[in-house]
């Protein structure tokens, strides 16, 4: 049986900004997105990560990324790529790694995905072909146990398990809990109403968002905020219930706006910045 994510849960484990804080008291994320092809994931994570308040969003991404994501926001910090002796560095500093948005699944990628994630310490949240291209290493994906949150959508699930999306999205809690509990990693399985399993056996369903969200970069926005949350210190799996709760109420809230049929993925983020004010952040 799935707990319900409710306003209350979500608003008692966010923690608050103090007066006397300053950015190193709200974590360093390191984003590794983006490649020539999909370069407005990156961008899209990058924003997430921003506006849930992390404190210092580095984007490690070769230079054609990095100059499209410049020309949109002002505020990442950036580590041109390749440079491996750079990506272990930064990804040691870094209080959370958010790695796989706008990747694709080769080879290359997992490499690139041990080499940072190998050397990092912090929370970890993988996403789309970052995750893919580790699908046949579980070993690697089990050394992260405890500090690693996957995002896959079913079909990535499907890549995952080795199943068909139709099997996952017939029993979705149970397909999500077993992969937590064999990966180690706190799993949310996207989709209309998204599921959060633990290694340890809960299981939390999401009742925000709607079909306004179904459109190529959403997805990219939710990894961004779940790692801006997780990089405030909170624990995996409270970053990955509070982050999906909060991009849900913010689509709700855009489309009513906008409309469903209207509103883009990057338009959620202003009204993710107004939840945070009706709440007193
Ligand atoms: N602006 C940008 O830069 C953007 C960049 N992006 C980046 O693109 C990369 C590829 O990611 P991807 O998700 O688009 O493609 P892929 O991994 O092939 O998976 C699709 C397969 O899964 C299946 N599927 C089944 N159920 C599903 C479900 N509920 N939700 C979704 N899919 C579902 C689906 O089935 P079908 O739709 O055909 O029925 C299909 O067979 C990745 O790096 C991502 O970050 C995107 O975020 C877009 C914006
Ligand atoms: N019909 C829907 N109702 C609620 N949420 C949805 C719906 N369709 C998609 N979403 C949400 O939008 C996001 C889509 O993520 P994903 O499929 O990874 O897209 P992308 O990789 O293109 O960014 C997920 O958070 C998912 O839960």
């Amino acid at each position: 049986m799935a707990t319900k994510i409710t306003n209350d849960l979500v608003f008692r484990n966010l923690p608050r900004r103090a007066p006397e804080s300053h950015k190193g008291s709200y974590g360093k994320v390191l984003a590794l997105c983006g490649c020539s092809k999909y370069r407005g994931a990156a961008a899209l994570c990058v924003c997430g990560a921003l506006r849930a308040g992390a404190g210092l969003v580095t984007l490690a991404a070769e230079e054609s990324v990095i100059s499209a994501v410049a020309q949109r926001v002002m505020e990442p910090v950036y580590l041109p790529l390749p440079d491996e002796d750079g990506l272990s560095l930064a990804a040691s500093k870094s209080t959370v790694c958010v790695a796989g948005c706008g990747k694709e699944a080769t080879p290359a990628t997992a490499q690139e995905m041990k080499t940072a994630l190998g050397a990092s310490s912090g929370t970890v949240v993988l996403d789309a072909g970052g995750l893919c291209s580790l699908a046949d290493d579980k070993l690697f994906l089990m050394g992260l146990s405890g500090r690693l949150i996957v995002t896959p959508h079913p079909g990535e699930m499907a890549r995952l398990t080795g199943r068909s999306v139709r099997e996952i999205e017939a029993d979705r809690g149970a397909t999500a809990l077993s992969f937590a509990r064999e990966s180690g990693a706190v799993t949310v399985l996207k989709g209309h109403r998204t599921l959060v399993a633990t290694p340890w056996g809960e299981l939390y369903e999401n009742g925000t968002g709607n079909a306004g969200l179904a459109r190529g970069g959403s997805g990219d926005i939710l990894a961004g905020i779940i790692a801006g949350l997780a990089a405030q210190g909170l624990e995996p799996w409270q970053a990955a219930v509070c982050g999906v709760y909060l991009h849900g109420l913010a689509a709700d809230r855009c489309a009513r706006r906008l409309s469903m049929q209207g509103m883009l993925p990057s338009d959620i983020l202003a009204d993710l910045r107004a939840i945070f004010l009706e709440n007193n952040r």
